[in-house]
């Protein structure tokens, strides 16, 4: 029998949101290739009272009022959920690392969220045998992601949750299923160190597109997921085109004109804006290239603040196909 009050960590990664084709309906979950943890970490913990300590990398970014943070809030959904199935709650102390930098394209806040409540699961389930269905998590996922920005997409969570691709279906009973992926591909992600909110950024965004636009848009994603079925990686990235969000976002991100006039120039697979941004992504297939956009983009897509510090950074990613992780005690 397992022992009472253990104390459980999950790891939840960084994920890319729209894909530049999927606007709100596709996601991947991301990982360095030097082993580096991109994504946030939560542990529970047993305590005499419900508590929430936020330490991190980024952890001045957050409200100061840890009520205000986002896993306060996983913490007392997770509780009701239990209420409403007659289970007994217990105290916990919640710890957030906050490693991923906020408004950053990066899927941050869906890190918080699937680490919070997949921690919050499995410490039920570890010490108390007590659990909800996938489905059910994602649910909560979606609901507290919509809490921060303002509409239901689980273009981020689903991947940080469930890891790959994943395309979010019109099911509220499936929600997403999981799109196969181009093992050789490298995903390059440079975050040039300034914050876009979100919100903000779906607020530039127009409320009507044209016939011609929603053509273009259908026939673009309806050809990726064929070609990722069919295992067609040069067909899928020539379609990976954003027709619903770049062209009105793009503003927002300084010298992302000219990094995507540069990697398409060298031949990239396919470059766009990481979610709402300001994160930029860019697929090769060859490992020598992926480095070779690193150095550039450090070089020329990173920004330097008014203090002369840069909190940007570069990673070489691959898919990661785990999505969140129990990490060992
Ligand atoms: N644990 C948390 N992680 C991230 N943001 C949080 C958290 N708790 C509260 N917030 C607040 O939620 C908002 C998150 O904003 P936003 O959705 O733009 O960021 P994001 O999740 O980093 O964006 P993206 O999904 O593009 O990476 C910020 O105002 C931030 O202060
Ligand atoms: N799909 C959403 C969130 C991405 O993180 C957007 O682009 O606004």
């Amino acid at each position: 029998m397992s022992k009472v009050n253990n104390k459980v960590s999950v790891f939840a990664p960084a994920s890319i949101g729209n894909v530049s084709v999927g606007f709100d309906v596709l996601g991947v979950a991301v990982k360095p290739v030097d082993g580096t943890l991109l994504g946030d970490v939560v542990s529970v913990e047993a305590s005499e009272r419900d508590e929430l300590i936020v330490i991190g990398e980024f952890a001045n970014k957050l409200p100061g009022e840890p009520k205000d943070n986002i896993v306060w809030h996983c913490l007392q959904l997770f509780n009701q959920a239990l209420i409403a199935r007659d289970l007994p709650v217990q105290t916990v102390t919640l710890t957030l690392e906050k490693k991923m930098p906020v408004g950053s394209g990066l899927g941050s806040s869906a890190c918080s969220v699937v680490a919070a409540l997949a921690a919050l699961n499995a410490y039920y389930r570890d010490n108390y045998q007590v659990s909800f269905e996938q489905e059910a998590m994602l649910r909560m996922m979606g609901e507290m992601e919509a809490k921060i920005s303002g509409s239901l997409h689980y273009d981020n969570v689903a991947p940080c949750y469930y890891g790959g691709m994943q395309l979010m279906v019109p099911d509220s009973e499936i929600i997403t299923r999981q799109l196969p992926q181009f093992g050789d591909c490298f995903y390059v992600m440079a975050y040039p160190g300034i914050e876009v909110s979100t919100k903000a950024a779906r607020e530039v965004l127009p409320e009507h597109y044209s016939r011609a636009e929603l053509i273009s848009f259908g026939q673009n994603l309806a050809t990726f997921v064929d070609a990722c079925h069919r295992h067609d990686k040069q067909q899928a990235f020539s379609v990976v085109r954003d027709i619903v969000a770049e062209p009105y976002r793009q503003h927002l991100l300084p010298g992302f004109e000219q990094a995507c006039q540069y990697l398409n120039a060298q031949g990239c697979l396919a470059v766009g804006i990481s979610g709402s941004g300001p994160t930029l992504f860019c697929v090769t297939d060859s490992e020598q290239q992926a480095n070779e956009f690193a150095n550039w983009l450090k070089e020329n897509y990173l920004q330097t603040l008014t203090s002369g510090e840069c909190e940007g950074f570069v990673h070489v990613c691959r898919v990661d196909e785990q999505g969140a992780c129990q990490l060992a005690q």
